[in-house]
């Protein structure tokens, strides 16, 4: 489970072991927001309205959600990742503070194991940059996101293992390295198989 601030690069580090290690298995959220330029639905996003989102919820069918940044839904689809998990897959879960306490919640009644992992950028300032550097969101959003992220820095206590993105590569090896999986394609770190 990968959580942490806007703009650390959450998404970025989680490409990045799709490309290199693909013997870990992502989630695919569902989320209520628009997709931005690229983002293709059901590989970054299931792309939902906010009626699909409902029913997903009244079903039964998220494992989490939570409304993030103030307005949009995000969701994790409960049955892939049993699938997966039941298949003896590793998953990574890339979702926000609020679904990480619900996800630990679960996990602590169903003693399932898992490995809640902190993103911490390498200042709050490179953090400012990338998010405008990414270009995405106008200031209104920003200053919202940013918001956010002070509450989640905060929080940082509450995962079992910060790692620093000042290197994506870097950052990847180690995520992979606390979920016990072996070395990946062009790996900067030489990690336990
Ligand atoms: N280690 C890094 N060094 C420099 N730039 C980075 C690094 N990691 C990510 N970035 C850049 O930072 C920006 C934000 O990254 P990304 O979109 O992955 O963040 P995120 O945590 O998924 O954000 P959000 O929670 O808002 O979705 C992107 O432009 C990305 O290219
Ligand atoms: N609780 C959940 N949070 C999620 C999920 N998928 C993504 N997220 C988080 O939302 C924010 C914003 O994402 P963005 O793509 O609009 O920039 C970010 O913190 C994600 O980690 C989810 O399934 N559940």
């Amino acid at each position: 489970m990968l959580a942490g601030p806007t703009a650390v690069g959450k998404g970025t580090v989680s490409a990045d072991v799709r490309d290199r290690y693909p013997q870990v298995w992502l989630s695919v959220s569902a989320t209520t927001r628009s997709p931005r330029p690229g983002e293709v639905d059901g590989v970054h996003y299931l792309f939902v309205s906010p009626e699909e989102f409902d029913r997903m919820v009244a079903a039964g069918e998220m494992l989490e959600w939570a409304v993030v940044h103030g307005h949009n839904r995000y969701g994790t689809p409960r049955r892939p990742v049993e699938q997966k998990l039941a298949a003896g897959v590793p998953v990574l879960l890339e979702i926000d503070l609020q679904g990480a306490r619900q996800v630990r919640d679960a996990v602590t009644a169903s003693g399932l194991e898992a490995r809640f992992v902190f993103l911490a950028p390498p200042s709050f300032d490179e953090l400012v940059r990338r998010l405008v550097g990414r270009g995405t969101e106008d200031s209104e959003e920003r200053e919202r996101r940013l918001a956010t992220a002070r509450v989640e820095l905060a929080a940082e206590e509450e995962f079992d293992v910060t790692i620093v993105n000042d290197d994506v590569h870097r950052a990847t090896d180690a995520l992979v390295a606390v979920m016990g999986v072996g070395m990946g394609v062009g790996s900067t770190t030489p990690v336990a198989g």
